[in-house]
């Protein structure tokens, strides 16, 4: 459920809680999913962590459980509310956390959202909001926190990409389009902090995982969301693809993919094969448009053969 790199990580590697023990993480979209669970995990290692989001009771529900269920004490946690379409907070937050623990040793740039909709019929104003938010917004934190990285000539950037940011898929063009916008973007950034090898930057691309992803997209309209999770028996569960998240940190992998298959390998595909790939997301997709046009959950009923075949 990785590519070959971090299974190897996985088997051989640094371990999570050897590495990754006495930092301070800041993780962005902290309030649900992946970032939620990130924050469980994390406070169990021991490290310091900032949490980040727009709405303060959500946040202050996750340090409760993480206070709950890991080591650390109230002053090991910083909520810290964020909307990540708001640059013009970035810089005052970065110093927030700054004054709070003195230093910032991993950014996890993890808040995003997703999208359910028709090229056709989306709203210009939702691709605006998918780049605001997934990649502009990401790009904008990022510009605050590295000058401290880069001072202290350690630390690391993660980026909770998406293998949608290396393969697309119909219903989605804007998040695919943000996706790839960052993976272009930090893929180049990397190789212009190659005179500070101490700061590494991770470019994480899941695929379907268990969170609120579908719940949350935005539709043919930045305000309407899709408001339902669908099906998401199919789904990677949220603690093993962060359990890989933090091995992928630990190891300092560049690029790692985790997923499942059949995803798996169409990302494989793709870097082989990309017209044969792309003919065969023609055909799969077809499909999900229909499921999608009729109604239903696009992926769940998509997915059904797939589910059967697990049970
Ligand atoms: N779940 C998946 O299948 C999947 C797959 C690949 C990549 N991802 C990526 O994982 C990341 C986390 O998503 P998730 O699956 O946990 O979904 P989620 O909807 O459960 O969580 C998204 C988080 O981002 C936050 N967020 C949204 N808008 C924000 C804003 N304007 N400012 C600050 N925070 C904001 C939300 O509050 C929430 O905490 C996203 O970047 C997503 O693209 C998810």
């Amino acid at each position: 459920d990785g590519d070959l790199t971090l299974m190897w990580a996985e088997w051989q590697g640094r371990r999570p809680e050897w590495e990754l023990t006495d930092m301070v993480v800041w993780v962005t979209g902290a309030s649900s999913g992946i970032g939620e669970e990130l924050a469980y995990q994390l406070s169990k290692l021991g490290v310091s962590l900032v949490l980040s989001a727009r709405r303060v009771e959500e946040l202050e529900r996750v340090k409760r459980k993480c206070l709950e269920n890991g080591s650390l004490k109230g002053k090991d946690i910083l909520v810290l509310p964020l909307d990540l379409t708001n640059t013009s907070s970035h810089e005052a937050a970065t110093k927030v956390v700054l004054q709070e623990f003195g230093k910032i040793d991993i950014l996890v740039n993890n808040g995003g959202r997703s999208q359910r909709s028709l090229f056709v019929d989306t709203s210009l104003d939702v691709y605006k909001e998918l780049i605001d938010l997934n990649y502009l917004g990401t790009v904008s934190l990022t510009k605050c926190v590295l000058p401290h990285m880069i001072e202290r000539k350690q630390g690391k950037i993660v980026i909770v990409n998406s293998l949608m940011g290396i393969i697309s898929a119909p219903l989605a063009t804007g998040y695919c389009a943000s996706k790839h916008a960052l993976r272009g973007f930090f893929n180049g950034l990397r190789a212009e902090l190659v005179t500070y090898p101490g700061i590494t930057v991770s470019n994480i691309c899941p695929g379907p995982v268990q969170s609120n992803i579908v719940k949350n997209a935005v539709t043919e309209e930045v305000t309407k969301s899709v408001g339902n999770p669908g099906d998401q028996s199919y789904k990677m569960a949220t603690s093993r693809c962060v359990r890989l998240m933090l091995i992928s940190m630990a190891n300092d992998l560049k690029e790692v993919w985790i997923s499942d298959h059949p995803f798996l390998l169409a990302a494989y595909l793709g870097q082989y094969m990309p017209t044969l790939t792309f003919w065969i997301i023609g055909k799969l997709g077809k499909k999900r448009i229909e499921n999608f046009k009729s109604g239903l959950d696009a992926d769940s009923s998509y997915f059904k053969p797939l589910k059967k075949k697990h049970d």
